[in-house]
């Protein structure tokens, strides 16, 4: 194994406060639920839960589909005798009359990276260098997450021992001294794996003050400290951690310090989160808190459940408001079934796209849901049949992945010079093709439009709607290790995480109002009251303005709504009589000459081995996705069994008629309007944050996959934006009841810390105020840049934007007269683009810290002075 590739933690390992600790065991046998390739198959995967409240419409819908005729229809089984199939239309799928989009109207479409699990991989190869790049090994990172995932069956409630046979230190330090380290960088991986900074604060930790002074001492020793708990937590995910488990290994002074990390870990759902017997019974309230405020959840996906109960262990009252008759959004499994066959099969969210570190993997571990890795082999059929010419498969798809890092390189020097400019990631990619004259043959051209068909899928977007600049923001933080599939379908989780919940379904939200003294969301027929609201509904409802805010949501958020992407997917469903295509892969990729088609049927997943019948799923990507949904429901079985034929038939395999099928329409989906999010040109990850941040000083909160700027268009994104907004209301709540607002100055102050640096701007002209870098004068030296915006009151603007500029360029805006011309020379000159609170990035966040420890030292400097003087 390599060492790691990142820097060592800032903290001395001779002055850390730990213990020694005992290095981690060696892996011991996978468990059955990692085992690589197929798994046990839970032996009832559908079976019910008869507590859980979870309507029943939701596996039971395909009861009510429509027959097809079996005199008339082309699917009449081969067996003369047997039961005709059933066709559906994903009934709460399917347009309502007026809401069918007229044909060939253009609609967005996006996609995301579940094509790991296909050959275009290497993909990954093409990550734009990032410093967080650097920071993770994934080789390293998958090991270390896999000993921990391993060895979740181990004591660890027990410290670790000392004096253990101990491996070689990658850094080759020997002795307590070496292992410490060892150890440290060891947690610190975990760390970046669940989505830290291994070495530093995150801004939730700065906004919670778990440390007293930034960029001291105590921070080096809260982030070890940090570190450690969450490593310990992961390492057996079963238990309730308490603040006596993580003093354990650490020295008794420090218990300040393990407190605040323990606090904001389980306050902000990093540990003790879940559905293990042990976490639910343990349930949390804050010590000696009163009772908590309402909040009304909008949306009952894994964002919305995933808040509720983490709001509900926090101590609030919650109730969750759903449109549908069903809970779990866009992960939907259905049950399929007839002529004595039966299948679990996941018409929405279905890959668990990189086990390591991912939330639903703790959740998996918890509930003992077996998981099965989706296998590498993914065969591509030619048209006719035939199977692709291996050298020519590796040819093109090494040209296409040198296409992308083209792209890449281009689109570095265009960041680099140009600035705001973007174009389509398809223009680009089919402007380098012509250059290099890439895919000359009709096989070649064939297989390469497969690659971009993929493209498609795991954006569920066009091409041409691709932001070439930012399309992979998110790839620095990809989940490492294995993609997998839970036996029995994601409904497992949804039904674990609703048990209890109050969930209202039916209730479909028209407006949610927001004032000082709390909100109003109105559905049909009812209206809720709350001291806050949680809104989830994917980004198509937002786009579509389904639900009418008032007042009207600020600005850069609704920019930022019509900025992003939301695409289209879609999945065809096929229940056989058996399995003729053979249970040894998971996928299986088909060619098409007409490039108009290629996201037609391009990929088939099987779901033999976890989903209890002969179950085939062919994907519709890209174009095709959008066409999909104006077919008549029968034309789209009788093509995909056409090419299903034209793949089998030539080897002498017979492709039976199908015993039930169903097509999913999400486009048409009046509670999603799409698929999932994508970086469309002209977008970013900024926009992400934009829609993230809550309104009306901390009453509307946003949770969801398009809010999640890191993990977007997943299942465990929109599962952790929703640990994510809870740990934000709660914090609101706390500053809040702490100190009762009697201005609106007061809850604006609490809820943005940085209006307190900002009342002693280091320079301010028009709408703009400056803070300088306190540990430079240079004028290269970077400036936290705010811009007031939206109504101006007496104190102060209703909004604001940041940037991060140099201080020779604030000394030119200052400069100029008129706030137009700055923002003008802004995008001009450095290409700066202003962003949300929540927006900075790192170099933002590190400038906010070292503002924030100079003002301190001086604030506690000008304090002693007043002590003496006085
Ligand atoms: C076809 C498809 C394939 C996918 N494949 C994968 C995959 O393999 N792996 C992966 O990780 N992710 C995948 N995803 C994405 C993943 O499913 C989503 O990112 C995730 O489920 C979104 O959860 P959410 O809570 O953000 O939104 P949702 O699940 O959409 O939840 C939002 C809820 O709000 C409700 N709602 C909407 N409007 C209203 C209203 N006006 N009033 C009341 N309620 C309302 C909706 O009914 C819904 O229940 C896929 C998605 C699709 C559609």
């Amino acid at each position: 194994m390599e060492g790691p590739s990142h820097p060592p933690p800032s903290l001395d390992p001779g002055k850390a406060s730990f213990s020694p600790p005992e290095l981690p065991l060696p892996p011991p046998p996978p468990s059955e639920a990692m085992a690589s390739g197929t798994v046990s198959l839970n032996s009832d995967p559908l079976s019910s839960d008869p507590h859980q409240s979870c309507p029943s419409e939701d596996l039971q819908a395909t009861a009510s589909l429509p027959l097809l005729d079996p005199q008339s229809s082309p699917m009449e089984p081969a067996n003369g005798g047997a039961a005709a199939p059933s066709l559906v239309v994903d009934s709460e799928n399917a347009p309502p009359p007026e809401e069918a989009a007229p044909p060939g109207k253009k609609r967005r479409r996006r996609k995301r990276l579940f094509s790991d699990m296909v050959p275009t991989r290497r993909l990954r190869v093409l990550r734009p260098a990032t410093s967080r790049a650097a920071l993770y090994d994934e080789k390293l990172m998958d090991e270390i997450i896999r000993i921990q995932i391993d060895d979740g069956g181990g004591d660890s409630q027990k410290p670790r021992q000392r004096g253990r046979p101990r491996r070689t230190s990658s850094s080759g330090a020997g002795g307590a001294g070496g292992s410490l380290a060892r150890e440290i960088d060891v947690e610190a991986l975990i760390a970046v794996a669940v989505g830290f900074p291994g070495d530093s604060l995150t801004e939730e930790e700065i906004e919670s003050n778990v440390v007293q002074i930034i960029g001291g001492a105590d921070q080096a020793n809260y982030i070890v400290i940090r570190n450690h708990i969450v490593s310990r937590w992961r390492s057996n995910v079963s238990i309730w951690m308490t603040p006596d488990h993580a003093m354990e290994s650490i020295r008794s002074e420090h218990r300040a310090l393990v407190m605040a990390a323990y606090n904001f870990l389980l306050e902000h759902g990093y540990i003790n989160f879940g559905l293990a017997p042990a976490i639910k019974e343990a349930g949390w309230r804050p010590p000696g808190a009163p009772t908590r405020a309402d909040v009304i959840i909008v949306g009952a996906g894994l964002a919305g459940l995933a808040a509720a109960r983490h709001l509900l262990s926090l101590g609030f009252k919650v109730a969750v408001v759903e449109g549908r008759h069903r809970p779990g959004g866009r992960v939907l499994t259905r049950k399929m079934e007839g002529n004595g066959v039966v299948a679990a099969v996941d018409l929405g969210g279905s890959v668990l796209t990189g086990i390591n570190g991912n939330p639903l993997g703790v959740l998996a571990r918890q509930l003992g849901f077996p998981l099965h890795k989706v296998r590498d082999k993914c065969p591509l059929y030619l048209p006719d049949g035939r199977a692709v010419d291996p050298d020519i498969d590796s040819k093109v798809e090494v040209a296409f992945n040198q296409l992308l890092e083209k792209v890449c390189k281009l689109r570095q020097v265009i960041l680099e010079y140009v600035k705001s400019v973007d174009v389509p990631l398809g223009t680009a990619l089919e402007a380098f093709r012509q250059v290099y004259g890439v895919a000359d043959t009709l096989e070649e051209r064939m297989l390469l439009n497969w690659h971009l068909a993929n493209l498609e899928y795991a954006n569920a977007a066009l091409l041409s709607d691709l932001s070439m600049a930012f399309w992979d923001q998110d790839d620095p933080y990809e989940m490492g290790g294995d993609h997998c599939f839970i036996p029995g379908g994601n409904v497992r989780f949804v039904r674990a995480l609703i048990e209890n919940l109050p969930i209202f379904y039916g209730k479909t939200v028209s407006r949610i109002q927001y004032g000082s003294d709390g909100v109003l969301v109105y559905t049909n027929g009812q209206i809720f009251r709350g001291d806050m609201a949680l809104c989830t509904v994917p980004l198509g409802v937002l786009k579509k303005g389904s639900i009418e805010f008032v007042p009207d949501l600020p600005l850069s958020k609704q920019e930022a709504i019509k900025r992003l992407g939301f695409g289209l997917l879609n999945k065809v469903a096929m229940l056989f009589p058996r399995d003729f295509w053979g249970g040894g892969i998971d996928t299986f990729g088909h060619l098409t000459e007409d490039e108009s088609q290629r996201g037609e049927f391009f990929l088939f997943y099987s779901y033999s081995s976890v989903s209890g019948g002969p179950l085939l799923v062919a994907l519709v990507a890209g174009e095709s996705a959008l066409k999909f949904e104006q077919m008549p429901p029968v034309e789209p079985v009788e093509r995909v069994l056409e090419t299903l034929r034209r793949i089998f038939s030539p080897k002498g395999i017979e492709v039976p008629d199908p015993v039930q099928v169903v097509c999913t329409r999400w486009g048409a989906d009046k509670f999603a309007y799409g698929s999932y999010s994508y970086v469309a040109v002209g977008a970013s990850g900024d926009d992400y944050d934009f829609l993230a941040e809550s309104v009306g000083d901390g009453r509307v909160f946003f949770a969801g996959e398009a809010t999640n700027r890191r993990y977007p268009a997943t299942m465990h994104g929109a599962l952790l934006s929703g640990l994510r907004e809870a740990a934000s209301i709660s914090r609101l709540a706390k500053r809040r009841s702490a100190a009762p607002p009697t201005r609106k100055a007061d809850i604006r102050e609490q809820s943005f810390d940085l209006d307190k640096l900002f009342e002693n701007p280091d320079a301010s002209f028009g709408g703009f105020s400056v803070l300088y870098d306190p540990c430079s004068g240079h004028l290269d030296s970077l400036s936290l840049l705010r811009l007031g915006i939206g109504e101006r009151n007496l104190e102060s603007y209703s909004h604001f934007l940041y940037g991060v500029i140099s201080r020779k360029e604030v000394v030119e805006l200052a400069a100029l007269d008129r706030d137009a011309d700055r923002l003008g020379l802004l995008s001009r000159r450095s290409g700066t683009k202003l962003v949300g609170r929540k927006g900075l990035g790192i170099s933002g966040e590190a400038l906010i810290s070292r503002i924030k420890a100079a003002r301190n030292t001086t604030a506690l400097t000008s304090d002693m002075l007043t002590q003496r003087n006085y």
